[in-house]
């Protein structure tokens, strides 16, 4: 089996796909095995052992686990898969196309598979990224999929036809998407007609007796190399019948001067330098053929029409549960609220109520809340008031009017490692929803959001508002699944989601991905910058540099390695509370073995406290080569 990485996460080639089609499927009761499950992205077709909605179900009720053999505590999804219909090219949340009624491939997604739709502004991205690169666009006019993963930043695998094409991963020296590709997706380039707009990404190598997998290259090995390519781009390769891709180590000016004996070209290398550096580092490359992709390109309309039945199996399931629910004796007469964000979990979860609990001859009643924080997006309390308004829905919605602000002028800002905000914008108002007596609230959270969500019980009393049972119907449901039942019920959906945000919650989270502050600064430039002026402040009182805010340094209390790493390599100077000792930082750690997006979890509230904290050492700057400057730069409240 031939294994290749981009990125953080290992793939299985094609090639290994193609070579074990019609292999069977590994039982999921089996101990789990780090070799066969580690993050990847793999087809393997499936033998006619059909499974049917009940064992889907069923998988879906225990999907996840520990992953004791990596010896951390992230959990292992066991549904991490989705099938493709080939026939009809189009993705499918159970094994048999709804259209076609044929078998569909089995596609293992990487973890925490919370896979989704591309859409709206997603599209435009990729779409950006593609014709900047290889002046073409492939997937144009084709549905394909989004997969977050683990990493820096926001990082996205983009699937379409079924195979793993790139990734979109958010850099955050360069605060900016960068797109690399993978093993498929170079091979979409070298065929006809892309092959022709993409010829000015295509490095010639010369042939090699060894293998190139892996391997620098150096400038006695290039044969052509595109003036247009920038340092640090994704970049295919052929090397006689080879095809590949890499990533340049130096500029294509430079080599072309270099091949030219000293031409015109504007260059930052001598030819000394570059004949002594590695020009590119081979990905991957072997010998593949050119990948058409499928002539079909359903739309939407299609592809809920061959998942229906597995969606409406889904949907009646949560049916059941919250009519259980709320219908069981013991619960009976409390009051019933869904808490509903003006997200899409939420949204599909009141839809879901509405059905379960508006029965005409035995209606039980119920109330959407909606805790606007004060912060939220426009867009987002608008849709959340019109959606009920629209619908009759009983409607109560709580605001933290300037709390926010309030607490922000007596404490320092949140962090990801310490979020007074949820208790401050929403905990309080949620305590003053049931006033403290006995309710269910119906809720949106889900497992495949995050590591740290993976546990979540089917239901829980909330230990944070009294006499709360908070219930959570869509909690075994992806992404994918949640999107496939807004499409078949034709909900409308905040438009947010079109707008290149994949999660709806405050404009200011500190949980926040740097991605999703670049593109909050895009479509609300007169927030991000409320925001920004905070921080210019913040970071004058406590002489830190705007590299520092830029960059998203201060979502940390104390930063994770790859922050540090960061601060090193772009030269920003730290203060020395920004720097634990490893055991804190391990103690940290969000579930995922990242510092990334942990998701806010309202059981666990961080308490609103000062973060000044008088043990700490007098406040140090520490610049980035280590050098610790004893300089009287506190912050406000101290970190
Ligand atoms: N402001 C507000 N008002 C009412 N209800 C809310 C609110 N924030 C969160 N929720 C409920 O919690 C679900 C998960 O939301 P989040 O992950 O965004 O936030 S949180 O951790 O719960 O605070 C969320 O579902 P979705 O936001 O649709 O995912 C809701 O059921």
């Amino acid at each position: 089996m031939t294994k290749q990485t981009i990125g953080s996460q290992s793939v299985l080639s094609s090639k290994f796909k193609a070579e074990n089609a019609g292999g069977q499927k590994k039982p999921k009761s089996g101990g789990y095995n780090a070799k066969e499950s580690s993050d990847h992205l793999d087809t393997n077709q499936k033998t006619g052992n059909n499974r049917n909605n009940n064992n889907r179900n069923n998988n879906n009720q225990n999907n996840n686990r520990n992953d004791n053999n990596k010896g951390n505590n992230r959990v292992f999804y066991e549904n991490d898969s989705i099938y493709w219909c080939t026939h009809c090219n189009l993705p499918l949340i159970g094994d048999r196309c709804g259209i076609c009624q044929k078998l569909g491939r089995e596609i293992k997604l990487s973890q925490p598979a919370d896979v989704r739709f591309a859409q709206g502004y997603d599209v435009e991205l990729v779409e950006k990224h593609m014709l900047r690169l290889f002046s073409c666009n492939p997937l144009e006019g084709r549905v394909f999929l989004l997969n977050k993963i683990p990493g820096d930043d926001q990082t996205l695998e983009i699937i379409a036809d079924g195979l793993l094409i790139g990734v979109l991963r958010f850099d955050l020296k360069k605060l900016d998407f960068v797109f690399e590709l993978a093993p498929d997706g170079a091979r979409l380039f070298f065929a006809e007609p892309y092959i022709f707009a993409a010829a000015g990404r295509i490095v010639d190598i010369q042939k090699a007796k060894s293998h190139l997998n892996g391997k620098n290259i150096s400038i006695d090995m290039i044969e052509k190399f595109p003036a247009g390519i920038s340092a640090g781009e994704t970049v295919l390769l052929r090397s006689g019948n080879l095809i590949g891709y890499g990533v340049s180590h130096v500029a294509g000016s430079d080599v072309f001067r270099l091949q030219k004996d000293g031409g015109e070209a504007k260059s930052t290398l001598s030819n000394a330098e570059l004949k002594e550096r590695q020009i590119l580092k081979v990905k991957n490359i072997g010998a593949d053929s050119p990948l058409v992709l499928s002539s079909k390109k359903p739309g939407m309309d299609e592809i809920v029409a061959a998942n229906k039945e597995y969606v409406k199996s889904l949907g009646k399931n949560a049916l059941n549960t919250i009519k259980g629910v709320c219908n069981a004796c013991e619960q009976k007469g409390k009051p019933v609220y869904v808490s509903f964000s003006g997200g899409k979990d939420s949204l599909v979860v009141l839809d879901l109520a509405t059905q379960a609990l508006q029965n005409k001859s035995k209606p039980t009643p119920f109330t959407a809340v909606f805790f606007n924080t004060g912060i939220d997006y426009p867009e987002t309390i608008e849709f959340a008031r019109n959606f009920c308004a629209e619908r009759s829905i009983p409607f109560k919605e709580f605001d933290a009017g300037d709390d926010f602000w309030k607490t922000l002028k007596k404490l320092d800002h949140p962090t990801k490692d310490s979020r007074w905000c949820c208790k401050v914008c929403k905990l309080n108002s949620g305590n003053k929803l049931g006033g403290g007596q006995d309710h269910i609230s119906l809720d949106g959270k889900r497992k495949h959001e995050s590591f740290m969500r993976a546990r979540i019980p089917a239901m829980d009393t909330n230990p944070n508002v009294e006499g709360q049972l908070n219930v959570f119907p869509i909690r075994d449901w992806r992404a994918i699944e949640v999107w496939l039942y807004i499409n078949w019920r034709k909900l409308p959906y905040n438009p947010l989601y079109d707008n290149g945000l994949e999660r709806i919650g405050c404009w200011m989270c500190p949980a926040a991905f740097q991605a999703e502050y670049a593109r909050m600064s895009e479509i609300h430039p007169e927030l991000a910058s409320v925001w920004e002026d905070y921080l210019a402040g913040w970071a004058a009182k406590n002489g830190v540099s705007k590299e520092y805010t830029d960059h998203g340094f201060w979502r940390w209390e104390q930063l994770p390695p790859k922050m540090i790493k960061l601060s090193e390599e772009l030269g920003i100077e730290l203060i020395e509370s920004d720097i634990a000792e490893p055991e804190e930082i391990e103690s940290k750690k969000d579930g995922r073995g990242e510092y990334t997006r942990a998701a806010p979890d309202r059981k666990k509230p961080q308490q609103p406290t000062k973060k000044g904290n008088s043990s700490k050492k007098p406040r140090t700057v520490v610049n980035s080569k280590g050098k610790n400057s004893p300089v009287n730069r506190g912050r406000k409240s101290g970190r």
